[in-house]
């Protein structure tokens, strides 16, 4: 993501599951797929919810560390896939491609794959096959799993009173 300070997309359990789907339609015509492979942890649940609507019983996984937060380090694969060869026949799939580092690191042990995320933004774009939903490189997506309902203070309030009435 770029520096400075980022804007927000927030993505609910009923958008995620809606544009996941809306990802397997695009790919249904791909495939068949011999599997998925879901790049953990993000990619788990668009992947889970792709294999059911491709009516695909063969899942892989590949994890990937590259983020702390919202913090980059350096990208290390801390478990191949234990099948998939070079990926040909296999559908990867990850919740979205950001600067593009994870998306390199794992084509290059499944160069053959089919690359899909549901989110891309423009830097890594270019290496996804199949997408959903593009959103600016200084957009930050936060997923269900990172955020929670919360109280939020009236607005007359954070104004600093200044609302009539
Ligand atoms: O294109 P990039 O700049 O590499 O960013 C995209 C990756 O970042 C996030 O994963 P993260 O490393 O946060 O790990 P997680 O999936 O385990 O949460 C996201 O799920 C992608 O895998
Ligand atoms: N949750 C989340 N993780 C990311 N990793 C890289 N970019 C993003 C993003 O926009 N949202
Ligand atoms: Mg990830």
């Amino acid at each position: 993501m770029a520096s400075g300070a980022p804007r927000y997309y927030t993505v609910s359990w009923e958008q995620l599951h809606r544009d996941s789907k809306a990802l397997a339609w695009r790919l249904v015509e791909r495939g068949p797929f011999r599997g998925v492979v879901a790049i953990t942890r993000g990619g788990l649940i668009p992947a889970a919810v792709v294999a059911r609507e491709l009516e695909c019983r063969v899942i892989e996984t590949v994890s990937v560390v590259t983020y702390d937060e919202e913090r980059r380090g350096e990208p290390s694969v801390v478990k191949p896939p234990a099948a998939a060869g070079d990926g040909d026949g296999w559908l990867l799939i990850d919740d979205l491609v950001d600067t593009g580092t994870t998306a390199k690191l794992v084509r290059g042990i499944l160069p053959r794959a089919h690359f899909a995320t549901v989110y891309a933004k423009p830097a890594g774009r270019p290496l996804v096959d199949t997408f959903v939903t593009e959103v600016s490189q200084d957009t930050w997506i936060l997923f269900p799993w990172d955020t929670e309902a919360q109280f939020v203070a009236p607005i007359a309030r954070s104004a600093g009173g200044a609302a009539g009435g």
